[in-house]
Protein backbone atom coordinates (compact mmCIF):
# COMPACT_ATOMS: atom_id res chain seq x y z
CA UNK A 1 0.00 0.00 0.00
CA UNK A 2 1.43 3.40 -1.09
CA UNK A 3 -0.75 5.73 -1.12
CA UNK A 4 0.05 9.39 -2.36
CA UNK A 5 -1.28 10.91 1.01
CA UNK A 6 -3.37 13.81 -1.14
CA UNK A 7 -6.71 12.08 -0.67
CA UNK A 8 -8.81 14.47 1.56
CA UNK A 9 -11.82 14.55 3.44
CA UNK A 10 -12.51 18.25 2.50
CA UNK A 11 -15.79 17.46 0.26
CA UNK A 12 -17.09 15.04 3.16
CA UNK A 13 -19.69 17.38 5.30
CA UNK A 14 -20.06 14.74 8.11
CA UNK A 15 -18.00 11.93 9.69
CA UNK A 16 -19.31 9.20 12.01
CA UNK A 17 -17.73 6.49 13.89
CA UNK A 18 -19.41 3.06 14.08
CA UNK A 19 -17.96 1.15 17.33
CA UNK A 20 -18.60 -1.87 19.29
CA UNK A 21 -16.86 -2.95 22.03
CA UNK A 22 -17.79 -6.37 20.90
CA UNK A 23 -16.74 -8.32 17.67
CA UNK A 24 -20.36 -10.14 16.24
CA UNK A 25 -22.87 -7.56 17.50
CA UNK A 26 -24.06 -6.60 13.93
CA UNK A 27 -21.52 -3.55 13.77
CA UNK A 28 -20.99 -4.00 10.07
CA UNK A 29 -24.89 -4.77 9.76
CA UNK A 30 -25.50 -1.44 10.82
CA UNK A 31 -23.05 0.71 8.89
CA UNK A 32 -24.62 -1.00 5.77
CA UNK A 33 -28.25 -0.78 6.52
CA UNK A 34 -27.54 3.29 7.86
CA UNK A 35 -25.75 4.10 4.85
CA UNK A 36 -28.55 2.29 2.65
CA UNK A 37 -31.46 4.31 5.00
CA UNK A 38 -29.61 7.48 4.14
CA UNK A 39 -28.85 6.74 0.48
CA UNK A 40 -32.59 6.22 0.25
CA UNK A 41 -33.37 9.66 1.85
CA UNK A 42 -31.18 11.05 -1.07
CA UNK A 43 -28.00 11.48 0.57
CA UNK A 44 -24.45 11.26 -1.03
CA UNK A 45 -23.05 8.26 1.40
CA UNK A 46 -19.68 6.95 1.50
CA UNK A 47 -18.08 3.84 3.83
CA UNK A 48 -14.47 3.38 4.96
CA UNK A 49 -14.56 -0.18 5.87
CA UNK A 50 -11.42 -0.33 8.45
CA UNK A 51 -12.49 -3.59 10.01
CA UNK A 52 -9.12 -5.93 9.47
CA UNK A 53 -10.60 -8.67 12.11
CA UNK A 54 -13.56 -9.22 9.31
CA UNK A 55 -14.56 -6.77 6.30
CA UNK A 56 -17.70 -8.03 5.79
CA UNK A 57 -18.98 -4.92 3.95
CA UNK A 58 -18.20 -5.68 0.44
CA UNK A 59 -19.96 -9.20 0.98
CA UNK A 60 -23.14 -7.35 2.27
CA UNK A 61 -22.80 -5.10 -0.17
CA UNK A 62 -21.90 -7.75 -3.36
CA UNK A 63 -19.03 -5.72 -4.38
CA UNK A 64 -16.72 -8.83 -3.98
CA UNK A 65 -12.95 -8.40 -4.51
CA UNK A 66 -12.70 -5.36 -6.89
CA UNK A 67 -9.54 -3.64 -8.33
CA UNK A 68 -8.92 -0.61 -6.67
CA UNK A 69 -7.51 2.84 -9.12
CA UNK A 70 -5.54 5.21 -7.59
CA UNK A 71 -5.95 9.35 -9.10
CA UNK A 72 -4.26 12.10 -8.08
CA UNK A 73 -5.94 12.59 -5.02
CA UNK A 74 -5.53 9.11 -3.95
CA UNK A 75 -7.42 5.83 -3.72
CA UNK A 76 -10.64 6.18 -6.23
CA UNK A 77 -14.09 4.36 -4.05
CA UNK A 78 -15.22 1.35 -5.26
CA UNK A 79 -19.01 2.30 -6.52
CA UNK A 80 -21.50 -0.22 -4.93
CA UNK A 81 -24.92 -0.24 -6.63
CA UNK A 82 -27.12 -3.51 -5.04
CA UNK A 83 -29.66 -4.44 -7.80
CA UNK A 84 -28.94 -0.98 -9.36
CA UNK A 85 -30.88 0.49 -7.13
CA UNK A 86 -28.47 2.36 -4.51
CA UNK A 87 -25.36 4.07 -5.33
CA UNK A 88 -22.96 4.19 -2.12
CA UNK A 89 -19.18 4.73 -2.12
CA UNK A 90 -17.10 1.99 -0.44
CA UNK A 91 -13.19 1.55 0.52
CA UNK A 92 -12.41 -1.41 2.15
CA UNK A 93 -8.94 -2.59 3.57
CA UNK A 94 -9.95 -5.73 2.04
CA UNK A 95 -9.62 -4.77 -1.38
CA UNK A 96 -6.33 -3.71 -0.51
CA UNK A 97 -4.55 -7.31 1.04
CA UNK A 98 -3.28 -10.01 -1.08
CA UNK A 99 -5.10 -12.20 0.86
CA UNK A 100 -7.41 -12.13 3.88
CA UNK A 101 -4.45 -13.65 5.77
CA UNK A 102 -2.23 -10.63 5.39
CA UNK A 103 -3.31 -7.81 8.19
CA UNK A 104 -2.84 -10.74 10.56
CA UNK A 105 1.15 -10.84 10.01
CA UNK A 106 0.98 -6.63 10.68
CA UNK A 107 2.58 -5.57 13.52
CA UNK A 108 2.04 -2.25 16.23
CA UNK A 109 3.22 0.85 14.33
CA UNK A 110 3.39 -0.89 10.70
CA UNK A 111 -0.16 -1.80 11.71
CA UNK A 112 -1.06 1.89 12.56
CA UNK A 113 1.02 3.60 10.18
CA UNK A 114 -0.86 1.54 7.10
CA UNK A 115 -4.49 2.24 8.58
CA UNK A 116 -3.93 5.98 9.19
CA UNK A 117 -2.58 6.16 5.70
CA UNK A 118 -5.28 4.11 4.49
CA UNK A 119 -7.92 6.42 6.16
CA UNK A 120 -6.41 9.90 4.63
CA UNK A 121 -5.51 8.55 1.19
CA UNK A 122 -8.95 7.88 -0.36
CA UNK A 123 -10.45 10.43 -2.41
CA UNK A 124 -13.90 10.40 -1.81
CA UNK A 125 -14.62 13.13 -3.95
CA UNK A 126 -18.60 15.33 -2.46
CA UNK A 127 -20.18 13.26 0.23
CA UNK A 128 -22.71 14.31 2.69
CA UNK A 129 -21.86 11.34 5.44
CA UNK A 130 -19.40 9.41 5.41
CA UNK A 131 -19.52 5.97 7.93
CA UNK A 132 -16.29 4.38 9.42
CA UNK A 133 -16.57 0.98 10.35
CA UNK A 134 -13.83 0.16 12.73
CA UNK A 135 -12.61 -3.32 14.32
CA UNK A 136 -14.57 -4.29 17.83
CA UNK A 137 -12.80 -3.08 20.57
CA UNK A 138 -10.37 -0.34 21.05
CA UNK A 139 -6.78 -0.51 20.38
CA UNK A 140 -4.21 1.51 18.78
CA UNK A 141 -5.98 1.05 15.17
CA UNK A 142 -8.64 2.62 16.50
CA UNK A 143 -6.81 5.74 17.76
CA UNK A 144 -4.89 5.85 14.40
CA UNK A 145 -7.71 6.01 12.66
CA UNK A 146 -9.28 8.88 15.09
CA UNK A 147 -5.95 10.63 14.84
CA UNK A 148 -6.03 10.69 11.24
CA UNK A 149 -9.77 11.03 10.22
CA UNK A 150 -9.48 14.34 13.25
CA UNK A 151 -7.04 16.27 10.48
CA UNK A 152 -10.38 16.83 9.41
CA UNK A 153 -13.14 16.65 11.37
CA UNK A 154 -15.08 13.65 12.90
CA UNK A 155 -18.78 14.33 14.11
CA UNK A 156 -19.33 11.22 16.69
CA UNK A 157 -19.48 7.83 17.27
CA UNK A 158 -22.94 5.42 17.13
CA UNK A 159 -22.23 2.90 19.57
CA UNK A 160 -23.98 -1.06 19.22
CA UNK A 161 -24.60 -3.09 21.34
CA UNK A 162 -26.60 -6.17 22.11
CA UNK A 163 -28.86 -6.43 24.59
CA UNK A 164 -26.83 -9.46 26.03
CA UNK A 165 -23.18 -7.22 25.79
CA UNK A 166 -24.74 -4.37 26.89
CA UNK A 167 -23.44 -4.58 30.82
CA UNK A 168 -20.13 -6.59 29.78
CA UNK A 169 -16.73 -5.05 30.30
CA UNK A 170 -16.32 -4.39 26.60
CA UNK A 171 -18.73 -2.08 26.58
CA UNK A 172 -17.63 -0.06 29.53
CA UNK A 173 -14.07 0.23 27.57
CA UNK A 174 -15.63 1.64 24.72
CA UNK A 175 -16.88 4.49 26.60
CA UNK A 176 -14.14 5.17 28.19
CA UNK A 177 -12.59 5.32 25.08
CA UNK A 178 -14.75 7.75 23.47
CA UNK A 179 -14.54 9.97 26.78
CA UNK A 180 -10.87 9.56 26.31
CA UNK A 181 -10.70 11.37 23.11
CA UNK A 182 -12.83 13.40 23.39
CA UNK A 183 -15.01 11.68 20.91
CA UNK A 184 -18.95 12.69 21.00
CA UNK A 185 -21.34 9.32 21.49
CA UNK A 186 -23.96 10.33 19.16
CA UNK A 187 -26.38 7.41 20.09
CA UNK A 188 -26.85 3.62 21.17
CA UNK A 189 -27.95 1.35 18.86
CA UNK A 190 -29.38 -1.84 20.57
CA UNK A 191 -29.09 -4.34 17.79
CA UNK A 192 -30.49 -8.09 17.97
CA UNK A 193 -33.00 -6.59 19.85
CA UNK A 194 -35.91 -9.49 20.00
CA UNK A 195 -36.43 -12.10 17.15
CA UNK A 196 -38.55 -11.49 13.95
CA UNK A 197 -40.59 -14.46 13.39
CA UNK A 198 -40.27 -15.35 9.53
CA UNK A 199 -43.98 -17.11 9.73
CA UNK A 200 -45.88 -14.14 11.24
CA UNK A 201 -43.90 -11.40 11.65
CA UNK A 202 -44.44 -11.48 15.50
CA UNK A 203 -41.47 -9.84 17.75
CA UNK A 204 -40.68 -12.04 20.25
CA UNK A 205 -37.75 -10.80 23.27
CA UNK A 206 -35.71 -13.97 23.30
CA UNK A 207 -33.43 -12.24 25.04
CA UNK A 208 -34.00 -9.17 27.54
CA UNK A 209 -34.43 -6.19 26.07
CA UNK A 210 -33.86 -2.10 27.02
CA UNK A 211 -30.14 -2.63 27.59
CA UNK A 212 -29.32 -0.09 25.52
CA UNK A 213 -31.61 2.90 26.97
CA UNK A 214 -30.37 2.09 30.20
CA UNK A 215 -27.00 2.50 28.85
CA UNK A 216 -27.67 5.54 27.20
CA UNK A 217 -29.07 6.47 30.46
CA UNK A 218 -25.62 5.54 32.62
CA UNK A 219 -23.71 7.66 30.01
CA UNK A 220 -26.15 10.77 28.96
CA UNK A 221 -25.85 9.21 25.20
CA UNK A 222 -28.99 9.26 23.08
CA UNK A 223 -30.40 6.23 22.52
CA UNK A 224 -31.04 5.90 18.89
CA UNK A 225 -33.22 3.07 19.18
CA UNK A 226 -33.45 -0.86 18.40
CA UNK A 227 -33.33 -3.52 15.51
CA UNK A 228 -34.24 -6.79 15.72
CA UNK A 229 -32.51 -10.18 15.04
CA UNK A 230 -34.91 -10.42 11.67
CA UNK A 231 -34.01 -13.81 9.51
CA UNK A 232 -35.15 -11.37 5.94
CA UNK A 233 -32.38 -8.94 7.14
CA UNK A 234 -29.62 -12.12 7.44
CA UNK A 235 -30.78 -13.50 4.24
CA UNK A 236 -30.52 -10.16 2.25
CA UNK A 237 -26.95 -9.30 3.82
CA UNK A 238 -25.72 -12.47 2.40
CA UNK A 239 -27.01 -12.02 -0.69
CA UNK A 240 -25.66 -8.39 -1.49
CA UNK A 241 -29.75 -7.27 -1.70
CA UNK A 242 -31.21 -3.78 -0.25
CA UNK A 243 -33.11 -5.08 2.56
CA UNK A 244 -34.61 -1.44 2.91
CA UNK A 245 -35.64 -2.08 -0.60
CA UNK A 246 -36.95 -5.13 -0.49
CA UNK A 247 -38.89 -5.17 2.90
CA UNK A 248 -40.47 -1.45 3.23
CA UNK A 249 -43.23 -2.72 5.29
CA UNK A 250 -41.45 -4.67 8.10
CA UNK A 251 -40.93 -3.21 11.63
CA UNK A 252 -37.06 -4.07 11.38
CA UNK A 253 -37.51 -1.65 8.32
CA UNK A 254 -39.20 1.11 10.79
CA UNK A 255 -36.70 0.50 13.37
CA UNK A 256 -33.53 1.42 11.02
CA UNK A 257 -35.36 4.27 9.33
CA UNK A 258 -36.19 5.67 13.05
CA UNK A 259 -32.38 5.60 13.49
CA UNK A 260 -31.20 6.98 10.87
CA UNK A 261 -33.59 9.70 10.41
CA UNK A 262 -32.73 10.84 14.49
CA UNK A 263 -29.00 10.48 13.50
CA UNK A 264 -29.79 12.85 10.38
CA UNK A 265 -31.83 15.23 12.76
CA UNK A 266 -29.02 15.65 15.11
CA UNK A 267 -26.04 16.00 12.38
CA UNK A 268 -28.37 18.74 10.96
CA UNK A 269 -28.80 20.94 14.74
N1 LIG B 1 -30.42 -7.35 13.32
C1 LIG B 1 -29.97 -8.41 12.67
N2 LIG B 1 -30.82 -9.29 12.09
C2 LIG B 1 -30.37 -10.37 11.44
N3 LIG B 1 -29.08 -10.70 11.29
C3 LIG B 1 -28.17 -9.87 11.83
C4 LIG B 1 -28.55 -8.68 12.53
N4 LIG B 1 -27.43 -8.05 12.95
C5 LIG B 1 -26.39 -8.80 12.52
N5 LIG B 1 -26.82 -9.90 11.86
C6 LIG B 1 -25.99 -10.98 11.30
O1 LIG B 1 -25.05 -11.36 12.32
C7 LIG B 1 -23.78 -11.61 11.76
C8 LIG B 1 -22.72 -10.69 12.42
O2 LIG B 1 -23.03 -9.35 12.05
P1 LIG B 1 -21.90 -8.31 11.66
O3 LIG B 1 -20.90 -8.90 10.71
O4 LIG B 1 -22.61 -7.07 11.26
O5 LIG B 1 -21.22 -8.10 13.08
P2 LIG B 1 -19.92 -7.24 13.46
O6 LIG B 1 -20.16 -6.71 14.83
O7 LIG B 1 -19.62 -6.25 12.41
O8 LIG B 1 -18.83 -8.36 13.46
P3 LIG B 1 -17.22 -8.23 13.48
O9 LIG B 1 -16.84 -8.56 14.87
O10 LIG B 1 -16.79 -9.29 12.50
O11 LIG B 1 -16.85 -6.86 13.06
C9 LIG B 1 -23.91 -11.39 10.26
O12 LIG B 1 -24.09 -12.62 9.65
C10 LIG B 1 -25.16 -10.53 10.11
O13 LIG B 1 -25.81 -10.79 8.89
S1 LIG C 1 -44.43 -16.33 16.52
FE1 LIG C 1 -46.32 -17.31 15.87
S2 LIG C 1 -45.98 -18.05 13.78
FE2 LIG C 1 -44.01 -17.53 14.67
S3 LIG C 1 -43.28 -19.47 15.45
FE3 LIG C 1 -44.27 -18.44 17.14
S4 LIG C 1 -46.36 -19.15 17.09
FE4 LIG C 1 -45.47 -19.72 15.12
Amino acid sequence: MDGSGKGNLDQVKHVLLVLSGKGGVGKSTITTELALAFRHAGKKVGILDVDLCGPSIPRMLSVGKPEVHQCDSGWVPVYADPQQQQQLALMSIAFLLEDSDEAVIWRGPKKTALIGQFVSDVAWGELDILLVDTPPGTSDEHLAVLENLRKHRVDGAVLVTTPQAVSTGDVRREITFCKKTNLKILGIVENMSGFVCPHCSECSNIFSKGGGEELAKLTGSAFLGSVPLDPLLTESLEEGRDFLQAFPESSTFTAISHIANTLLNSLNA
